[in-house]
């Protein structure tokens, strides 16, 4: 099976496990096949696994808590924010499904909401207004990751990191350096999660040449702040042709996602649903591979030898101690590779902000 082929059959799964989880009667259905598979599977040795969502009362928060809520993978979901938790905890209660789900309120009860975690997702900061950049939320933002990772340092400091909050191309080399510092970092455990990307590449291109959505997977590569994203439409499954044109006014759209929907909100603040349907997705792959699932794969902005720079997104097979193999780039038209050269600039000043901040 090509590589290609390998990785749209991952994306799919995913895509079709997190949205039949979504549905309660499809949920009873997904665990009766858990059941029988974990008997005849050994590799599936658990669906017990506990999650905490920092920032679980905000606009990304709420929603992605209930879609966690759903999953049968989580036995035990804990929502940490500095107000609000409470009320959130008790409405998602009361959904029917296995799931515990404990609100935990304000910093003196963080690391109780963090203890024995496997997944922590930090969705916590604020979102851009129009006119703002992901780089203008970091006189804020910067100061709520770092506090929050320190105290998973403490708490849960075996447990994979996904962060949300932006600018995801600076807050990862943050939550990194706090680990450093503390003496715990495991580069395999701390993911910028990017999947709104990709999530949104695939949607566009499917629309644009007619395909079947589920079917569509375009890797999104480099990091999470405009010109830093880089679609590979070259790499794009099914193999598809583009016109220059396509190609064009494709790229710049998927850059310019994140913007479309802030302009859109008009002050009311950046993509809440999206991205909550991309994080569930992103926590499911991270728990699939915790649980010796194989051929999970999902592009995630992490640590990389990929190349020059520090961190780097790119398509990451997921395992049992978190990103086990980070994959390279693979072939690029020109296009592209102009593109790259352009980011790598950014980018490298965005990974070296966040590294400052926490050193210096
Ligand atoms: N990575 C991505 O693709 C992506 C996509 C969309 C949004 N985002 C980012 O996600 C973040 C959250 O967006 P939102 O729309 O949910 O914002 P929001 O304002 O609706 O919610 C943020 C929540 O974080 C909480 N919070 C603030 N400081 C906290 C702290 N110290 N501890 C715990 N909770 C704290 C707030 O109380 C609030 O409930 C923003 O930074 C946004 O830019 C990232
Ligand atoms: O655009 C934003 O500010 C939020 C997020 O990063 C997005 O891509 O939607």
């Amino acid at each position: 099976m090509s590589c290609a082929r390998a990785d749209a059959l991952s994306a799919r799964s995913t895509l079709g496990r997190s949205r039949r989880g979504m549905d309660a009667r499809g949920r009873a259905s997904v665990r009766a096949r858990a059941g029988a598979r974990s008997r005849a599977n050994a590799l599936v040795t658990t669906s017990e696994y506990k999650v905490a969502v920092l920032g679980a009362a905000g606009g990304i928060g709420q929603s992605l808590s209930l879609l966690l809520k759903m999953n049968p993978l989580i036995s035990d979901l804990r929502l940490y924010d500095l107000a609000n938790t409470p009320g959130v905890a008790a409405d998602l209660s009361h959904t029917n499904t296995g799931c515990k789900v404990t609100g935990f309120m304000g910093a003196d009860q963080l690391e109780d909401a963090l203890k024995g975690c496997d997944l922590v997702v930090i969705p916590a900061g604020v979102p851009r207004k129009p006119g703002m950049t992901r780089d203008d939320l970091f006189a804020i933002n910067a100061g709520i990751v770092r506090d929050l990772c320190q105290a998973c340092t403490k708490a849960c400091p075996n447990a994979l990191i996904n962060i949300i909050s932006n600018p995801v191309n600076s807050t990862v080399p943050i939550a990194t350096e706090v680990f450093k510092k503390a003496g715990c970092y495991d580069a395999r455990k701390i993911f910028g999660v990017t999947t709104l990307d990709i999530v949104r590449s695939n949607t566009f291109v499917a629309e644009a040449k007619g395909l079947d959505i589920n079917d569509v997977d375009v890797p999104v590569i480099g990091g999470h702040a405009g010109i830093t994203i880089l679609p590979l439409l070259s790499q794009t499954y099914p193999k598809c042709e583009f016109t220059s044109d396509e190609i064009e006014k494709l790229t710049v759209r998927i850059q310019n996602a994140g913007t479309e929907v802030v302009e859109a909100k008009a002050g009311a603040g950046s993509a809440t649903l999206s991205m909550a349907y991309a994080a569930a997705r992103m926590a499911e792959a991270c728990l699939r591979g915790l649980s010796g699932e194989p051929d999970v794969y999902e592009c995630t902005y992490v640590a990389s030898n990929v190349t020059e720079l520090p961190f780097f997104a790119t398509k990451v097979r997921l395992g049992p101690n978190g990103a086990e193999e980070v994959l390279p780039i693979g072939d690029i038209s020109a296009y592209e590779a102009d593109w790259l050269a352009k980011l790598k600039v950014e980018l490298t000043g965005s990974i070296e902000k966040g590294m400052a901040f926490v050193n210096n």
